[in-house]
């Protein structure tokens, strides 16, 4: 296959851009009147922007799997396929289920790992790299968003996120008004998105705002999977009129997979690559697919939806014996005469320019700092609209402070006293830590948010990560000084400032080592339930070795190391220490001749230095925010293998 050299294909004045930008003007003040300069003086770029086009040669995708008790085998998942993608034009991927669209729609926009496709795909006549997750938009089948933002704040977050710093945030409002109203959503606009549990936007509507989320940067390669499903068919033809404009006027390159599309979403489609078991069966436009199969004897009735005419072709060759052989003999011959006649080459030649591979596109549009900045507002917005949330959690800590401290309710210096305040420290430690897995399902809940997000470069791991930490500290030093401000006092443990301090210090960084292991187990997990099984055994075994029910020195050498991984190990001996060490009790005998010296050796916490244990806490805290974050960035990506 030759390559035309061509320079890129620039979009000039009236752009689509320009289009948007001044509709928008026109309706976000509609009382005054729009000259072309108040856009243009917004700082819109609307002169020249590059288009892209894509290329795909000979891709073949193989994956290993099991073969029925004879060993491993490969199975073929694309075929050789041979594609051409042009700016400007609506392309869409039909064929019957388990055909391979989704695939070679994963494999075209960089969702398949390089080493694992054989074949090219070049954007531009460049083999594509990661700056074209910049240019490029992924809206995935799912609609992950946050139910309780609403729609224009949705679309909003999406476009400071994935905007130029550079752009005024007026610029980005202006934007996001523009794509709800190409998207047909004004009037819910400043409804909440909601979800299943939450009344929100109705399933169509979630589908745009979807859309819109990922295309507010107007990339200029847009993939889709399949947009139109769970849609009603005027809001289906909606969302593909939107497409195939934004692909017409803005000279977008727009590739999506689609089932059985209507009679007018077919108008909106440019052309079509048919696949059939991950071969190529068609490629080319609409019309002269009705036409194709003659020469295997098949002619289409009038009246008859032509794409589900070629489905049905191919349902039938697949039944039959030949199998699906002859319509990919057919597809290699008319693409052997169509290079042959030189038709594409004359018609839309291969673009020749900047590619994936431009080094003028940063890999993400805001710092790291603006990322983490506005992750941060958007958790804190998540946090002050659930109210209920917040107050449970607090209730619960109430609930648990207060049964706690009436269960070892004024301890006294004796015996029995030392029995109330080992109890009292060891369960106050296993309540919080157990509670602390409440945070496992909001956080598998995000998970397909940030996937989403993630996978299109809107934001670094990094900058989710502190953004989530600056949202949840705040929270659990609340919740533990809560806790213990009601409980240290019922159980009257020694009544000293400095020792009330570290104690309710303590708390805190007892349900942040929690949440931090909590949240790394959830990174690993595939739902909730499997999470939860997996934390509360773990969880378990760490408070088994804590040193409460078997001393150090007693716990056999090789059962050892899971002492020191404990959660639980470095406060209960700080707390041991904070109470049987105190200056308050330095003379003290408890009972016989035991004085806090002996209870804390015997309780194995007499060499204990607060200090170390607290670094220790530190240091579990941030090594699972370590691995939290590697988790995130290596495990939970959306790249096939
Ligand atoms: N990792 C894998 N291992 C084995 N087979 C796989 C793997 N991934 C996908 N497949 C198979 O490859 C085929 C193509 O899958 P794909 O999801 O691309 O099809 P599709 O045309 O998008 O289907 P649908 O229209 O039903 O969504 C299917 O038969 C699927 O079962």
């Amino acid at each position: 296959m030759e390559l035309a050299l061509e320079e890129p294909v620039s979009r000039t004045s009236r752009s689509f851009r320009e289009e948007q930008v001044s509709r928008t003007s026109r309706s976000f003040r509609r009382d005054q009147p729009v000259a072309p300069s108040d856009f243009i003086d917004e700082g819109w770029d609307v002169s020249e922007s590059p288009t892209y086009s894509l290329q795909v040669k000979n891709l073949s995708y193989k994956v290993a799997v099991k073969n029925n008790g004879e060993g491993p085998g490969q199975k073929i998942l694309l075929n050789d396929i041979c594609v051409e993608a042009f700016a400007g034009e609506l392309l869409a991927i039909v064929g019957p289920s388990g055909s391979g669209k989704t695939t070679f729609l994963d494999a075209l926009a960089g969702r398949i790992v390089r080493e694992s496709l054989e074949g090219e795909i070049l954007v531009n006549g460049h083999p594509i790299n990661n700056s074209f997750r910049r240019i490029s938009g992924y809206v995935m089948q799912d609609d992950a968003l946050f139910p309780m933002l609403t729609v224009r704040e949705t679309l909003l977050i999406s476009a400071r996120l994935r905007l130029p710093a550079s752009m005024p945030l007026k610029e980005k409002k202006l934007r996001v008004d523009n794509m709800i109203a190409q998207l047909g959503l004004e009037n819910c606009a400043n409804t909440r998105v909601g979800n299943e549990k939450v009344r929100g936007v109705s399933g169509g509507e979630r589908r745009r705002v979807s859309i819109g989320s990922d295309l507010i940067h107007d990339p200029a390669v847009i993939f889709l999977d399949e947009p139109t499903s769970g849609l009603d068919s005027t809001s289906a033809l909606n969302v593909m009129q939107v497409l195939s404009r934004m692909a017409k006027t803005g000279k977008r390159t727009v590739i999506l997979t689609i089932h059985q599309p209507s009679f007018r979403i077919l108008e909106t489609i440019d052309r079509v690559v048919v696949l059939g078991r991950g071969s190529v069966l068609y490629e080319g436009a609409l019309q002269q697919l009705k036409r194709y199969f003659g020469p295997l004897g098949r002619t289409m009735p009038e009246d008859v939806n032509v794409l589900e005419f070629a489905l049905d072709t191919i349902e039938d060759f697949q039944k039959s014996p030949a199998g699906l052989e002859p319509l990919i003999k057919l597809q290699l011959e008319s693409r052997k005469l169509e290079v042959e006649k030189g038709e594409k080459r004359e018609e839309r030649k291969v673009q020749v320019g900047p590619g994936g591979a431009s080094s003028s596109y940063p890999e993400y549009a805001t710092s790291f700092l603006a990322q983490c900045y506005i992750l941060t507002g958007r958790n804190l917005k998540n946090v002050l609209r659930t109210p209920e949330l917040f107050v449970s959690r607090v209730m619960a800590m109430l609930l648990v402070a207060i049964t706690l401290g009436t269960l070892f309710l004024n301890s006294k210096v004796s015996e029995r006293g030392i029995r109330q305040r080992t109890g009292f420290i060891s369960f106050t430690l296993a309540l919080l830590i157990f509670w602390s897995m409440e945070a496992m399902a909001a956080f598998i809940e995000e998970r397909q948010i940030f996937i989403r997000e993630t996978s299109r470069g809107a934001y670094r791991v990094g900058a989710f990560v502190v953004a989530k930490d600056v949202t949840m500290i705040p929270l659990l030093l609340l919740l533990g000084t809560i806790f213990s401000v009601i409980s240290y006092f019922l159980v009257d443990l020694v009544r000293e400032a400095p020792e009330f301090f570290l104690f309710t210090f303590t708390c805190f960084l007892v349900l942040c080592t929690a949440y931090s292991y909590v949240s790394f187990v959830s990174t690993l997990v595939p739902n909730f339930a499997i999470g939860t099984s997996i934390c509360s055994t773990t969880i378990s075994y760490m408070f088994l070795f804590s040193g409460f029910f078997i001393e150090r020195t007693a716990i056999p050498k090789y059962w050892i190391w899971l002492h020191y991984i404990s959660l639980f190990k470095y406060p209960y001996e700080v707390m041991l220490q904070n109470e049987f060490g105190s200056k308050h009790f330095e003379n003290t005998i408890w009972y016989g001749d035991v004085d806090s010296n002996t209870v804390l050796s015997n309780l194995g916490a007499g060499k204990v230095h607060i200090w170390v244990n607290l670094v220790a806490m530190l240091g579990i805290f941030v090594g699972y925010r370590l691995f939290f974050w590697f988790s995130l960035s290596f495990f939970n990506r959306s790249v096939r293998k």
